[in-house]
């Protein structure tokens, strides 16, 4: 069986990327969402379980203690974390799994998992813009929406070392370049090592 990708995305707060992992999801339905654990308090509309899992500061850290995530990091003064046990079922299984995570989980993944994850970093079209996307969301406030601008500063800095880099200045067509990189990487021969097997014995 073939296993599954793992797609990691990341883009400064505000570049879009929930909104096209959301959309990602409802083409690709081989495609899971890895829900992180955060200690940040949920948005109106959030739902535990299917956008974060919501945890006291206690709780993150007993679960870092006992090496329950693939990586976590301090992220506009939150925690947030990756699971590891779901993932490597998921993967194990074939089903393909994508992260919505900062430059530093980012990082750690690669660190982990080499080339077997696909770092893909999201571009806003222009500062402005994304400052624009950031307020017209309504989520921060004013101190909240200057520390995500100023950290996106140094995130972009690290956008040279993914894979992919999509701008996503047309939501469309970000989307499609989103669904390429999947395509592509479905491909990659470490993958089909079955397929492999019965021509190379
Ligand atoms: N291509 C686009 N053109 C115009 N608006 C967009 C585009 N993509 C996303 N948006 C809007 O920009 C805002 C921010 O998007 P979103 O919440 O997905 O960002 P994010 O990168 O996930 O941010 P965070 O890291 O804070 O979760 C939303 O209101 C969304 O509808
Ligand atoms: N390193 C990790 N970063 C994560 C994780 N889950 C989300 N994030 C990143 O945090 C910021 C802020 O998210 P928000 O929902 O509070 O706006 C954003 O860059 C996310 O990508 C995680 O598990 N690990």
């Amino acid at each position: 069986m073939r296993r599954g990708c793992l797609m990691v995305i990341s883009a400064p707060s505000g570049a879009g990327k929930t909104t096209l992992i959301r959309q990602l999801l409802r083409l690709e339905k081989n495609l899971i969402f890895s829900v992180s654990h955060t200690t940040r308090s949920p948005r109106p509309g959030e739902v535990e379980g299917k956008d974060y899992y919501f945890v006291s500061r206690e709780e993150f850290e007993s679960l870092v203690a006992a090496g329950a995530f693939l990586e976590w990091a301090e992220v506009h003064g939150n925690l947030y974390g990756t699971s590891m046990e779901k993932i490597r079922e998921h993967l194990d299984s074939g089903r393909d799994v994508v992260l919505d995570i900062d430059v530093q989980g980012a990082r750690q993944v690669r660190k982990k998992m080499g080339l077997e994850a696909a770092l893909i970093f999201i571009l806003p079209p222009s500062w402005s813009e994304l400052e624009r996307r950031l307020r017209s969301r309504g989520t921060e406030d004013e101190a909240s929406l200057r520390r995500r601008l100023d950290a996106a500063r140094q995130e972009i800095q690290a956008a040279s070392e993914f894979d992919y880099l999509v701008l996503n200045d047309r939501f469309d067509r970000a989307l499609s370049a989103l669904r390429s990189i999947l395509t592509a990487e479905r491909l990659r021969s470490f993958r089909h090592s079955d397929l492999l097997r019965q021509w190379l014995t």
